[in-house]
């Protein structure tokens, strides 16, 4: 939601997108997000610049191996750091601007294991939760935007909105969002 405020040509392409499937009893379902293109390369591209753990659960190296140079030890403690991964520009092009454009189109998915990208972990120990995640959140953001109209509050912009974030095993936000909902105006 954040970076849809902060890129409003971004928020009414999802919006477009959204509205255009017909909602039964005013909700939309899985069935009608699976269908949503544009709603995925948002999602993914929130996940890209913003993981939820960006340094993924620590592990533990089994055994003394050699990576380009560096020595690790057997027993070291690893952390994977995909906040940094996902902001390379060696490997990514344009890798701090939000264009969810990137992932339209583009044979990227949370599984593969070319570690460019692994928001949900890799390998063996992936997030066996990544589905339901992904659906869930998917399903809430598309009903919000279904359903409302969101404004920011009276007097801000899109730029003064803070996106300092907190250190922390889990990606946090130093502010709150604040945003207002206005009931969609549905036209008969
Ligand atoms: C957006 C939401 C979520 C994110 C970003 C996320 C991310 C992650 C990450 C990065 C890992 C570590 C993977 C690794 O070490 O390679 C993990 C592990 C795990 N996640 Fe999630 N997760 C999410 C939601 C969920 C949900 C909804 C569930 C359960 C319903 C879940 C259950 C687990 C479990 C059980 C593990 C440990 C797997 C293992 O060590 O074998 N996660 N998750």
């Amino acid at each position: 939601m954040i970076e849809l405020f902060r890129h409003p040509r971004v928020l009414k392409k999802l919006q477009e997108e959204v509205r255009g499937i017909p909602a039964q009893n005013n909700l939309l379902t899985s069935e009608d997000v699976s269908k949503m293109t544009y709603l995925k390369a948002v999602m993914t591209e929130s996940f890209w610049l913003h993981p939820l753990t960006p340094l993924l659960v620590p592990r533990e190296s089994m055994d003394y191996c050699n990576i380009e140079g560096y020595d690790i030890p057997k027993g070291s403690r690893v952390f994977v750091n995909t906040y940094a991964m996902g902001r390379d520009p060696e490997v990514w092009d344009n890798p701090l601007e939000y264009r969810p454009e990137r992932f339209v189109d583009n044979p990227f998915n949370y599984t593969s294991n070319t570690c460019e990208f692994v928001p949900f972990g890799g390998g063996r120990r992936i997030c066996p939760g990544m589905q339901l995640a992904l659906l869930t959140l998917e399903l809430a953001l598309a009903n919000l935007l279904w359903r409302f109209d969101w404004e920011l509050p009276k007097g801000m912009k899109p730029e003064d909105i803070d996106m300092t974030e907190m250190p922390s095993l889990s990606l946090m936000r130093k502010e709150e969002l604040e945003l207002v909902p206005k009931p969609r105006q549905m036209t008969s």
